[in-house]
């Protein structure tokens, strides 16, 4: 098995307007004065600013990706953005089934499901968010609740080129808690066994498992290389692009 390709994406979540567009156009500037060619790194802005961010992207190797998407492709939904829109304005991924739609809008794992197969229909990677709450962490039923959002909301179908998979407890988003090494291996490894279940090992073996939940310059080594974590999806630290380059830096002492 080659070693799988780490991604650093960040989630700009519902924060920018376009004066922010230089914040991105400054972490544009430190990879290209400075690329970490080990790592894929992806930044996803609203949706109001992807065409803003396509363009201060243009030629870099930062790829662009969105937030959130509808499962169908077009029609009467009113204030709904499908995945063919994503990818018109520029989009190559977009982020479904993330802990604060699941919780805010009350998305479900079927609904993520049929987001992600949009999100292949318009030719973008799903990156597939699960995460256990905080009740269920202190309960011990982390394994059990992650097992049942990866059968409900991987398609069949999913590939380890057209999706990513991302871990974000609920109880460490925007808090500065994290779970310990030993517990983020442990998650890992079981949503890697659960995927070789779901598409076979070469495919799961493949298929990158990021980190999420406040992950910051401080800590991303010690996360970044535990087993079966290849990458990380960052909140609030995207937001500030000196922050966001260093998470991404992290690897760049490894063998590109
Ligand atoms: O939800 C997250 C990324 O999608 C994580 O957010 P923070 O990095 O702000 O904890």
């Amino acid at each position: 098995m080659t070693a799988i390709r780490p991604l650093v994406a960040g989630n700009w979540k519902m924060n920018g307007l376009s004066g922010s567009l230089s914040e991105l156009a400054a972490l544009r500037k430190r990879v290209d004065a400075a690329p970490v060619p080990q790592a894929d790194a992806m930044m996803c802005p609203p949706a109001t600013l992807l065409t803003g961010a396509r363009d201060v992207l243009e030629g870099s190797s930062i790829l662009l990706g969105a937030q959130d998407c509808h499962s169908l492709p077009s029609g009467a939904h009113t204030g709904d953005i499908s995945a063919e829109m994503l990818a018109d304005a520029g989009a190559t991924a977009v982020i479904v089934g993330h802990s604060e739609r699941r919780i805010d809008h009350g998305e479900t794992d079927a609904l993520v499901h049929a987001k992600a197969l949009a999100a292949y229909r318009a030719g973008l990677t799903a990156i597939i968010c699960v995460g256990e709450t905080e009740a269920q962490y202190r309960d011990g039923k982390t394994l059990d609740v992650l097992r049942s959002q990866l059968e409900g909301s991987v398609p069949e179908g999913a590939r380890a080129v057209n999706t990513v998979v991302a871990y974000e407890p609920v109880w460490a988003i925007g808090t500065g808690l994290t779970p310990t090494p030993p517990e983020v291996a442990q998650v890992h490894g079981l949503i890697r066994s659960v995927l070789g279940q779901r598409l076979g090992d070469s495919e799961a073996g493949a298929t990158r498992i990021l980190y999420g939940g406040s992950v910051k310059p401080a800590n991303a080594a010690e996360l970044l290389f535990v087993p079966d974590v290849n990458g990380a999806l960052v909140g609030g630290a995207s937001l500030k692009a000196d922050d966001f380059y260093e998470i991404l830096a992290v690897y760049a002492g490894l063998p590109g």
